[in-house]
Formats: structure tokens, sequence, C-alpha cells
């Protein structure tokens, strides 16, 4: 049953409005078309705050001009629906206008870990996430923010953001949800029919690939990524953009290090679609 306390606002005002004197807040920011992938981050916000957030927002400055903003997924009574299962309190759903009025001229760049990987295939993403994520920070002004694993760079990028702008946040990573079969959940799963999705699970299938020859061993990082090769090429549709080893830094090393950090990242186009995955490396935290 969707809850009937949640209430949508659309104005800094109203949102300002609707968190007086709420206690310990949280945000879940979102770009809609909500998923059971975010309804375990409003779950969690859900659990450990007083009040709960969630921003949809199809934030037009983290697309770059070829990509699909236009025809990006929106269902606002979806995410109403799936919000207040979940536990949300309030639904801030800005217009463009709003978040970028006439004259707006500001970007918030965050170095290093935004810039291999998607910052490489997506120039100008992290600078448009990061905007729009401390845009979210100073409007809500939560105690805690929950992202998701799924989106592994974009967490570290914020974390960074939020240690070096001393911006008062707890960040909080949720690990990623998945389809039974492997599948990350994903709003651009919406593009593909399910004989497509069934195709899409062998990006998960090389990340388990790559997991499996680190357990036997492996450290190199060549023959690691090998292993997940071995399996994307069994499908000519993958069209790989990147599968790497890297640190917590992203940063990709000729050997893996023992550490809980070092994690497993895919991206791919299937289908016409771009599709990004990740694991840690040792699934139960670094071998002894
Ligand atoms: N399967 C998932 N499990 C956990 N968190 C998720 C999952 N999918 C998305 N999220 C998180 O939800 C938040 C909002 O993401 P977003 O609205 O872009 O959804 P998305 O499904 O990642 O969409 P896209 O198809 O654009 O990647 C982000 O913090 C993202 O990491
Ligand atoms: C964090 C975010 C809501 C910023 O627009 C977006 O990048 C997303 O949905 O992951
Ligand atoms: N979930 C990441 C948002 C994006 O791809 O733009």
């Amino acid at each position: 049953m969707t809850s009937v306390t949640l209430r949508v606002v659309e104005t800094p005002a109203e949102l300002r409005q609707g968190l007086s004197g709420a206690g310990r807040v949280g945000l879940v920011p979102t770009m809609g078309y909500l998923h059971e992938g975010h309804a375990a981050l409003i779950r969690r916000a859900r659990a450990e705050c007083d009040a709960v957030v969630v921003s949809v927002f199809v934030n037009p400055r983290q697309f770059g001009a070829n990509e699909d903003l236009g025809r990006y997924p929106r269902d606002l009574e979806r995410d109403l629906h799936v919000a207040g299962e979940a536990g949300a309190d309030l639904l801030f759903h800005p217009d463009v206008e709003t978040m970028y009025p006439p004259g707006y001229a500001s970007t918030v760049s965050v170095g290093g870990v935004s810039e291999p990987l998607e910052g490489t295939s997506r120039p100008g993403h992290f600078d448009g996430v990061a905007t729009v994520v401390l845009k979210l920070f100073n409007l809500v002004q939560p105690h805690q923010a929950y992202f998701g694993e799924k989106d592994w760079q974009q967490l570290a990028v914020v974390r960074r953001m939020v240690r070096d702008l001393n911006v008062p946040v707890e960040i909080v990573g949720v690990p990623t949800v998945r389809e039974a079969s492997g599948l990350a959940l994903s709003s651009r799963n919406a593009y593909l029919t399910p004989e497509q999705r069934g195709r899409a699970v062998i990006l998960s299938r090389a990340l388990r690939a790559v997991q499996e020859a680190a357990a036997a061993g492996g450290r190199d990082t060549a023959s690691l990524r090998q292993a997940g090769l071995n399996v994307l090429t069994q499908d000519p549709e993958v069209d790989l953009d990147y599968l790497t080893v890297v640190d917590g830094d992203m940063h990709e090393r000729g050997r893996v290090e023992n550490d809980p950090m070092t994690r497993v990242l895919v991206a791919a186009r299937m289908f016409g679609v771009r599709l990004i995955d990740n694991l840690p490396l040792w699934p139960e935290g670094d071998p002894a």
C-alpha cells in the first residue's frame, strides 16, 4: 500500500517547510523511475532516520550531448508508489528551472577519482553529478545520504567531494540489488526487452568469473581481467567499454592488493544501451 503520509514538494521553500522540526533527515537522491534498488536505499534511510526525503530529478547537467536525456524513463505515479511503500516522507521533485534558474553559472568539479572510467567515457558527467548532489545536500541538509554501490565510482566521487569540501553529511553506500538472474537493477533496463535483459546477465557473469579467478589465487590484474573477457566475448552483442580491477582510488594496478576496497568494474553497450556493474573482488572481504 502506498504511504498516505508521502508528500510531493517541488520548491526549496516547500521542502524546508516540510522538514521543519524533522529530527534526523535522510536523503536518497535519484533520477526517478524507481525500482527495488532505490527501494532498498529508501528502506535503509527509513530504518536509520526520522524523516526520509527522496529526490526525483533527471539532471540534464550529467548527460552528454549524445546521451539519453530525452528518452530517460519517467513515471511520477510509479515513483510515488515505490517511495511511499518503502517509507519515504517527502518526494522532492523540482523542475529544471528551479534547480538551474536563468543566470545559473556554478559547477562543482571533483578531481582524481572522477577522472578514469566513467569520467573518460562520459566527459563532464561527474561535474554534473557533483553539482546537483551538492545542491541537493544544501537544499535538504540531510544528516545521512544514501547511494547505491551499483554506481561505485559515483559513490567514490561523492565521498571525495564531501571530504574535500567539509560537507556535513554522512554518506552511506548500499549494496546492489539484483534480479534473480544476477542482472543489476537499473532504470535503464527499461530500454531492454525481457530477452535482451536475459542476455545482459553476461555482465554480472563476467564479474563473477573475475571473482572466481581471484578466489583461485589470481593476483595479476591482466589475468584476472582475461577471466572476465573470456565470458564477455561469448556474446558478440557486448560492445565493451571497460572491464577493470581497481583500488579504492579507482587506480588500476599491475597486481591487486589484499584490500576489501578492490573492485571489479564493467561498462558495456548492449542493444544500444550503456550498462554498468561492479562487484568486490573478494566477496567476503580481503583474503588472509
Ligand atoms: N540495483 C541497484 N541497487 C542499489 N542501488 C541502486 C541500484 N540501481 C540504482 N541504485 C542507486 O540509486 C540511486 C539513484 O540512481 P538512478 O536514479 O540513476 O537509478 P539507476 O537505476 O542507477 O538508473 P540508471 O539506469 O540511470 O543507471 C543511485 O545512488 C544508484 O546507485
Ligand atoms: C546521484 C544522482 C541522483 C544525481 O543526479 C544520479 O547520478 C543517480 O541517480 O545516480
Ligand atoms: N545512476 C547514474 C546516473 C547516470 O547514469 O547518469
